[in-house]
């Protein structure tokens, strides 16, 4: 064995180069493909090896390792090169390697302030990933998620840890064919237009104001002096979210979480976040039952509640009811399914994305004592019949404050409850796209952050890091303002935008009223406040810890 034979290297070289270029810029998917690099190609090597002699104790575990070990710095190698694709962008040389690297930097729930440093050292567009951009260009945006924009990029099949039987054709969010996400999508325009959103106003009420007697309720009770306000809106949010979806099945606000529902949706965050990184990981992880436990508990859940709802006829006009009447167009899908997947996903997208906001609003207005006091004047110049009662539910006369409403969009201007998770990529089969002046080829993904567009000094000045209300009522009278409302995207732009944004507007609206008209609040003393915005992770939403304060009824004036 003076000289390795050159048959097996040959054979070797052959079958990593040709590996790679099958793998060639994208992360591998499918089971199939993985499992003839991983297990198949190596044997080519290895019989080769046997052939020139090579004992089987040796040639065996060798031609694994070289495989894999060529393999691997082949994919490298072409990653750092010149001769990728997105070579030219800038971007740390780690991320160009691997998707592991904004995987492990996901961990710690931070990725949204890694992302603002990355665009603060590399400009607007960076390489995050091997095929992956971070853009924060707004004259972008339309090009990436607005009207002229993409589908839905590859996160969304790292998202599916359970195997779903339906193969999420049903599911709306994470609808990668465009046509098939239009078809779906208009019955969801339909449950929200102005009729329906009336009937939703009315859930919304009752909601509401068992919230508010809860509070009440928690503040006097003085065993139990301060209060964890963060879970009692969470709790809200998620028996709001189920009076939408099913017309009712949850009371976590009078019972509290025995059944583990809303812990199970918040426990079941960290796994798909982590995932979405990696597509072709959750592929591995369908394969293992204990995976994703989380997830299943609230999709039995679900189940279970739309048989219940299936079987009796509605008693109040839910998004069950419109959703089955709008039908979505499809005369093949049977309604069950199809029912249970969108109820799920208006808990999951509605409950967290609007408990984050209020729990925030909540933060910031306690914080800035002077804000929270012109909030109440403006209420209570609004309302001052209801002045230690229950406001009524009036979306037009909130929809005109222009306190409240700077409040609510400067709130989700430092804390978009999406901070991270917009990502798009060219149409399968299209080859690629122009995106401005770039072409994208499929393959690559963009995302658009909107934590770093919203404190991008250009777009939102000065102060950009700072709760600033005045921003939004200042905006066109002062000329050293800037806000530019095409950078401002909480829920997202373009076809796939939030579909239940007119609803969250008006429950953030009503329910921010509702709690400073009749509540005076402060952070509970001894209570660290810095801890709040440490415990906020990006779990695609945001995670939350604990807000504590002491919550007391306002006097009559
Ligand atoms: C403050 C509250 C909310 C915020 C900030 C918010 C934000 C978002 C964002 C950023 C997206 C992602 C769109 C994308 O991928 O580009 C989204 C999607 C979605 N949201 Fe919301 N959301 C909120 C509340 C709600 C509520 C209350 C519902 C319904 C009950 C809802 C239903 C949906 C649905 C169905 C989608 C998928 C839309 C599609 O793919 O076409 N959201 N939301």
């Amino acid at each position: 064995m003076s000289n390795f034979p050159e048959i097996p290297l040959a054979v070797l070289l052959a079958t990593v180069l040709t590996t790679h270029f099958w793998f060639r810029n994208f992360e591998p998917r499918a089971y199939t493909p993985v499992v003839i690099g991983v297990f198949i190609c190596p044997v080519a090597f290895a019989i080769s090896l046997l052939y020139h002699g090579f004992p089987p104790l040796f040639a065996v575990p060798l031609s694994y390792c070289a495989f894999h070990a060529c393999l691997l710095t082949s994919i490298v190698a072409y990653r750092l090169s010149p001769f990728h694709p997105l070579a030219n962008y800038p971007g740390p040389w780690i991320a160009r390697t691997s998707k592991i690297w904004t995987f492990w930097k996901s961990l710690d729930g931070k990725l949204p302030q890694y992302y603002q440093r990355l665009h603060a050292q590399y400009g607007s567009i960076v390489r995050v990933g091997p095929n992956e951009l971070s853009v924060v260009d707004k004259d972008l945006i339309p090009h990436i998620i607005g009207n002229h924009g993409m589908p839905k990029g590859p996160l969304w099949e790292g998202r599916r840890i359970t195997p779903s039987k339906d193969k999420g054709n049903y599911s709306l969010i994470g609808q990668r064919d465009s046509g098939r996400h239009a078809q779906l999508r208009k019955a969801w325009n339909r449950a929200f237009s102005a009729e329906p959103l009336n009937d939703y106003a009315e859930l919304l009420f009752s909601r509401a104001n068992e919230l508010a007697l809860s509070l009440g309720n928690a503040g006097r009770d003085r065993r139990n002096e301060n209060v964890n306000i963060a879970k009692w809106i969470s709790f809200f949010s998620f028996d709001f979210m189920c009076d939408l979806a099913f017309g009712g099945g949850s009371n976590l606000l009078q019972e509290g979480d025995k059944n583990k529902y809303q812990e199970n949706m918040e426990d079941g965050l960290l796994l798909p976040a982590l995932t979405m990184q990696i597509p072709w990981l959750a592929h591995i992880l369908q394969l293992f039952p204990v995976a994703g436990a989380s997830t299943r508990a609230l999709g039995a859940f679900a189940v279970q509640r739309a048989k219940i709802r299936s079987s009796q006829p509605a008693v109040q006009k839910d998004l069950f009811y419109h959703l089955v009447n709008n039908t979505f167009d499809d005369e093949e899908a049977s309604t069950f399914p199809l029912i249970v997947s969108n109820a799920v996903l208006a808990i999951i997208a509605g409950s967290d994305t609007t408990a984050s906001v209020l729990s925030n609003a909540v933060y910031y207005l306690l914080s800035n004592p002077t804000d929270l006091k012109r909030l109440q004047d403006e209420l209570d110049e609004t309302y001052s019949a209801f002045r230690d009662g229950l406001i009524p539910i009036e979306p037009d006369v909130l929809a005109k404050l222009p306190w409240l409403n700077a409040i609510i969009n400067e709130t989700m201007r430092l804390q978009p409850p999406v901070p991270t998770g917009l990502q798009r990529a060219p149409e399968r089969g299209t080859g690629g796209k122009m995106v401005g002046t770039h072409f994208m080829r499929e393959g690559t993904a963009i995302q658009v952050p909107p934590y770093v567009l919203h404190r991008d000094p250009r777009y939102f000045s000065p102060d950009p890091e700072k709760f600033w209300p005045e921003r939004w009522v200042k905006d066109g009278k002062d000329t050293n303002i800037v806000l530019d409302t095409a950078a401002f995207i909480p829920f997202s732009a373009g076809p796939a935008n939030c579909a239940g944004k007119q609803l969250a507007m008006i429950e953030l609206r009503y329910v921010i009223s509702l709690l400073f008209s009749r509540f005076n609040m402060r952070f509970a003393e001894g209570w660290d406040q810095r801890r709040w915005e440490e415990n906020l992770k990006d779990r695609f939403v945001m995670a939350k810890g604990e807000l504590m304060v002491d919550i007391q009824l306002r006097k009559s004036g």
